[in-house]
């Protein structure tokens, strides 16, 4: 059997989006080999959270979570979005098994410290956190494990994580006992120079030419810790990191990342 491993990320707008996430969970079925999904879901969350009245607060792309706003977040990606993608994936034929960090113990994190920001309940993935063998094992059965951004402390704490930093992570523990290629998926073609025009996807960022585009302010937003998440993985061994639109699922169109 092949035993390389695809970790595939695929961000909050597309699973926000029925039609588009129909289509790249089809697509994602379709791909070949052992398969690992991550997800995001923050829309969802900001929406349900605006519900019960608990105000989001989002510093530096990272969600402020307070009690109760980890209790909206669990309720929403280890719950809600977490079960529909599985339920959708059943539907098509993909053998998937939902999870969160605190799942056969699969991910661990630590709390941030509260300085210099204070995040609250938000973790950072410890460095040995990811559970290659449970995920292994899981992987071996046939199964595909769907992570959402929820991990734990080993104390019993719940921790929310950024789903980028879940992929990345989990693509680099994998890399221990595989070849892993991690791939990013949104509803941009790539890293953009020019964020409103399709044409101006930039093929290949390296190391040194990711810093001239964060300098000269080309990437910003969410795309950074992506970008820093994407260098991490490389830095770590990870085979291959590519940026792309969720619809390129299955092609090679997109922004491919080395050092
Ligand atoms: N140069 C760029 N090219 C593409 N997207 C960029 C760029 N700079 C900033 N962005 C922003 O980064 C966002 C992606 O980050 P994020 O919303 O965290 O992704 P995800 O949907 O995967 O969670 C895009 O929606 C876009 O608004
Ligand atoms: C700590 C933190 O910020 N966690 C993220 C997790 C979800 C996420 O990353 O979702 P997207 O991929 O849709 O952005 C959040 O709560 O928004």
């Amino acid at each position: 059997m092949d035993r390389d491993i695809k970790v595939v990320k695929i961000g909050g707008n597309i699973v926000d989006n029925p039609d588009a996430l129909a289509r790249f969970l089809r697509d994602f079925t379709a791909l070949e080999g052992r398969k690992i999904l991550v997800h995001g879901g923050g829309k969802e969350a900001t929406r349900l959270g605006a519900r019960l009245e608990i105000p989001s607060v989002m510093i530096d792309g990272r969600r402020v979570t307070s009690r109760d706003t980890l209790d909206v977040v669990t309720m929403v990606y280890a719950g809600l979005v977490n079960k529909r993608i599985v339920s959708q994936l059943q539907a098509i034929g993909c053998n998937a098994v939902g999870l969160s960090g605190a799942d056969g113990d699969s991910i661990r994190s630590t709390r941030r410290s509260p300085q210099p920001v204070d995040y609250g309940y938000v973790g950072d993935i410890n460095t040995d956190g990811v559970n290659v063998s449970l995920i292994g094992s899981l992987l071996d059965a046939g199964l595909t494990p769907v992570f959402c951004a929820i991990t734990h402390d080993g104390n019993g704490s719940l921790l929310n994580c950024n789903a980028d930093s879940v992929a990345s992570a989990v693509a680099i523990g994998m890399s221990a006992v595989a070849p892993v290629d991690l791939i990013y998926c949104f509803e941009q073609p790539g890293v953009m120079r020019d964020i409103c025009c399709p044409e101006s996807l930039i093929a290949h960022i390296t190391a040194e030419s990711y810093s001239a585009l964060r300098s000269n302010g080309t990437v910003g937003q969410g795309m950074i810790p992506k970008l820093d998440n994407s260098f991490r993985a490389i830095d770590a061994g990870v085979r291959s990191v590519i940026i792309k639109h969720a619809s390129n699922l299955n092609n090679d169109t997109g922004t491919v990342l080395s050092k």
